[in-house]
Formats: structure tokens, sequence, C-alpha cells
């Protein structure tokens, strides 16, 4: 990968107010890297130009890891956090929350066998023991999780149907959308409340990004 990408990571996660360490630093270029020599066999993304993979995957990705962190951060500690990203393709954003947050235990499931076999190869990669990748449908999991993420997967009715039954005690959902979905939040039943609605702002890119914050409701 191309020192001029490397800079631009580097200044995006400034801007961002991320804190990454040298090894975290290669630990995400090496993710662009194999998501980027795998995608031509394991068909990952529609992305193909690193420079757009670079801005449009992993800083996007990034500019959800702060809100992220500030979460983990506010639950009482103790015990490990355990993450699992919905339909999670070719590792976003799961892969780079576990590259960002390694005291968090990431699972990115996806029904694609290939895609979830390039996240436990990317782990292998990487050296990321945090990570792990599953082959199945969302709906037949019995593991449960703190938190369970989505980027790009599908409405938020059909998100948090298909994910309830893997949320712990206490667990939330954490969905990244584009624009502010109102439509999909007016069409959520009184199971499940919205808590917040936070915008991102992703470097490098004039797009609209939020994160809409969900906890069930009994
Ligand atoms: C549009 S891709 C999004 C990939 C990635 N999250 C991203 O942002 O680039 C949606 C992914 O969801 C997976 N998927 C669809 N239905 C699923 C289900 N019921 N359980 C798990 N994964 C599912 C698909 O195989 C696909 O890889």
């Amino acid at each position: 990968m191309s020192e001029a990408l490397t800079i631009q990571l580097r200044d995006g996660a400034r801007e961002l107010a991320l804190e990454l360490d040298e090894q975290q630093v290669t630990q995400l270029m090496e993710f662009l890297a194999v998501l980027q020599k795998w995608n031509k066999v394991y068909n990952l993304t529609s992305v193909r130009d690193p420079q757009e993979m670079l801005t449009h995957h992993l800083l996007d990705s990034l500019a959800a890891v702060k809100p992220l962190q500030r979460y983990l951060a506010s639950l009482p500690h103790g015990q490990r956090e355990r993450l699992l990203d919905v339909g999670s393709g070719g590792g976003l954003p799961g892969v780079v929350f576990a590259i960002c947050c390694p005291q968090l235990d990431v699972s990115c499931v996806d029904t694609v066998a290939k895609k979830a076999a390039f996240i436990n190869q990317a782990a292998a990669t990487l050296r990321l023991p945090n990570l792990h990748g599953l082959h199945a449908r969302v709906e037949t999991l019995t593991q449960k999780f703190d938190v369970v993420s989505c980027r790009a997967f599908a409405s938020l009715v059909d998100f948090t149907h298909w994910s309830r039954d893997t949320l712990a005690e206490h667990g939330i959902w954490f969905a990244m959308k584009g624009k502010r979905p109102d439509e999909e939040m007016a069409a959520l039943g009184h199971d499940v409340d919205v808590f917040h609605v936070e915008q991102l702002q992703v470097p490098a890119l004039d797009a609209d990004r939020c994160i809409v914050w969900m906890r069930p409701v009994a």
C-alpha cells in the first residue's frame, strides 16, 4: 500500500480524535491490502480502487470507533465485552473495530461461507485473536453479545427483528446508516427504543452518516 494512503489514514484518525498506535496503523493498512487482494477471488466488495476503499470503507468505519469506545467505557468494568457485526461481508466495520478496540471480542457473521472464511484468514494474517468469522444466518445464532452492529445490511426493522435473540441482557444495537433514516425508525415497533441518533463526519467524504443506537423493550 502506498505511503500516501498511510498518511491519509493517519490524518483521518487524527481528525476523528482516535489514538492509534503504530501496530494499529499497520494492521489497518494490512487489512486494506488483504481486502484488495482477496476481493478479486472472494468478491467481498464492489469498491475496487484502494483510494476509494480507504475513504468509503476504512475511514467510514473508523468514524464509528470513537462513539463505540465511549459507549464501552461507560459500561461497568470487569468482563470483556462482545460485539457481533451482522452481515459483515468483507469485515466492515467488524475488522476495524477489532483492530481499534483490542479489549473487545468481535464476531463477524455472514451467510456467505467465503466471506466468513476471509474474516478468519484476516484474523490470522493481522494477528487479531479477538476477531472471529461466523458462517451463519444471524437468525440462527445462539450466542449473546453486548453490542450488535451492522453497516449497509438491512432495514432497521429487519436488522432488529433478525438479531434480537443475539442481544445479551442490557445489550444494544448499533446500526450504521447514511442519511438519518426517519422512515425506517418510524416503522419500528414498540419493542424497540431508539435512544440516540448520532451524526458522524467521515474525513475526506462529503456524505451523510449516522449511528442509530437502539435497545429492546420487553
Ligand atoms: C451489502 S453487504 C454489507 C457488507 C458490509 N457490512 C459493508 O458495510 O460493506 C450485506 C451482507 O449481509 C449478508 N447477509 C444477508 N443476510 C444475512 C443474514 N440473514 N445473516 C447474516 N448475514 C447476512 C450478505 O451475505 C452480505 O455479505
